[in-house]
């Protein structure tokens, strides 16, 4: 039986890459793209083809920071399909970065400096701003529309013949202080993308307590640090070419520095190939590649996420 995969930021970097993974590993998948309009789905879908031309790819349409656009895409997938197998939640925001240097110099003083360039704990803030549904725009799009997109599709992600998979890309920035359940959407501080990735981690945690037994398992990865459309925002292109050689050479000690879109998608690709029933809900995997350029994936524990389920707040 073909198996179904979604894939969300689908257009560019890790979600891009993961599509042609994914069709590397098997291809027999049936591959949904779902990209924020036409003009991208279908520009992705030729991309796709074109190292894949006998592969299977259908494109869909959301805007994952609109409620309506998010219902409307829950709505056709339902009409369009029987099942899904695998859900890729990989679309995601960082709107108007700001690295800190000043600190990143104090870091170097301190000897925390590998620490921040591997998590960019204290070094990066951002600007959040209110979406049209009146949500926090970061909250919304790397988290809400994809958990109401979850919540939509349950019917055909539960009780299937297989396990279906839930596999939401987090990040090292996730942190558990920059999150505050009295202010979810991170409506008061400066660090929304934090907060939004680490909300993400907690929400997989409950979702895995909620629907493991009608056969739905939800795992959280990281790509590590990787050059895309994303990073390329924070700093002008010029610098960060400059700083390339500096990268190659902190991958000898920062293994999160994966760097390549390609390296990035090796924790979801190792995911598609594991058994769910063997996978620990309470664990984050990693993308890693070594000095010398080989990809790896490194489980780590959630922080916080074993208290937070023993809180019950799920
Ligand atoms: N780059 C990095 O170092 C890291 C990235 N990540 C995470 O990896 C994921 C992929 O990011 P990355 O590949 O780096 O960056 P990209 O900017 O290349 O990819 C982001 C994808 O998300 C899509 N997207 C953004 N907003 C929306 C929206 N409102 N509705 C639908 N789709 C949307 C983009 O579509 P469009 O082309 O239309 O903008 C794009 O396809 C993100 O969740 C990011 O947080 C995590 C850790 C590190
Ligand atoms: C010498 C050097 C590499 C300087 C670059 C400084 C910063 C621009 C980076 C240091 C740590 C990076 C980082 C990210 C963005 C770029 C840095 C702040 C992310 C926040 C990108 C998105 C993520 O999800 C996590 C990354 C953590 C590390």
């Amino acid at each position: 039986m073909e198996r179904v995969v979604l894939v969300t930021g689908a257009s560019s970097g890790v979600g891009l890459a993961l599509c042609r993974r994914l069709l590397e590993e098997d291809g027999r998948i049936h591959l949904c793209i779902a990209c924020r309009n036409v003009q991208k789905s279908e520009a992705t879908r030729d991309l796709i083809l074109a190292t894949h031309p006998a592969a299977r790819v259908s494109t869909v349409e959301v805007d994952l920071g609109n409620l309506v656009s998010v219902l409307r895409v829950a709505r056709e997938l339902r009409c369009r399909f029987q099942r899904l197998d695998f859900v890729y939640l990989n679309a995601g925001i960082m709107p108007n970065p700001h690295v800190n240097f000043k600190a990143l110099w104090h870091g170097l003083l301190t000897g925390k400096v590998l620490h921040m360039l591997t998590t960019a704990e204290g070094i990066m803030t951002q600007t959040d701003r209110l979406n049209g549904d009146g949500l926090q725009e970061v909250f919304a799009t790397n988290l809400f529309g994809h958990f109401i997109l979850v919540r939509q599709l349950e019917c055909l992600l539960c009780g299937n013949e297989k396990p279906s998979r839930l596999i939401w890309t987090s990040s090292s920035n996730a942190r558990e202080s920059a999150f505050s359940l009295s202010d979810y959407q991170h409506a008061k501080g400066q660090e929304s993308y934090s907060s939004s990735k680490y909300a993400t981690d907690l929400t997989s945690v409950v979702l895995n307590r909620k629907f493991n037994k009608q056969g739905l398992y939800s795992s959280v990865v990281c790509p590590g640090l990787v050059m895309s459309n994303m990073t390329y925002r924070i700093l002008p292109v010029f610098l960060w070419k400059l700083l390339m050689p500096i990268m190659w050479l902190i991958r000898f000690f920062a293994k999160t520095y994966t760097l390549t879109p390609y390296n990035g998608a090796e924790a979801h690709v190792w995911l598609f190939k594991q058994k769910p029933e063997h996978l620990d809900a309470l664990v984050k995997y990693h993308s890693c590649t070594s000095g010398l350029g080989k990809s790896y994936v490194e489980p780590r524990k959630v922080n916080g996420a074993a208290a937070f389920c023993c809180r019950g707040l799920g």
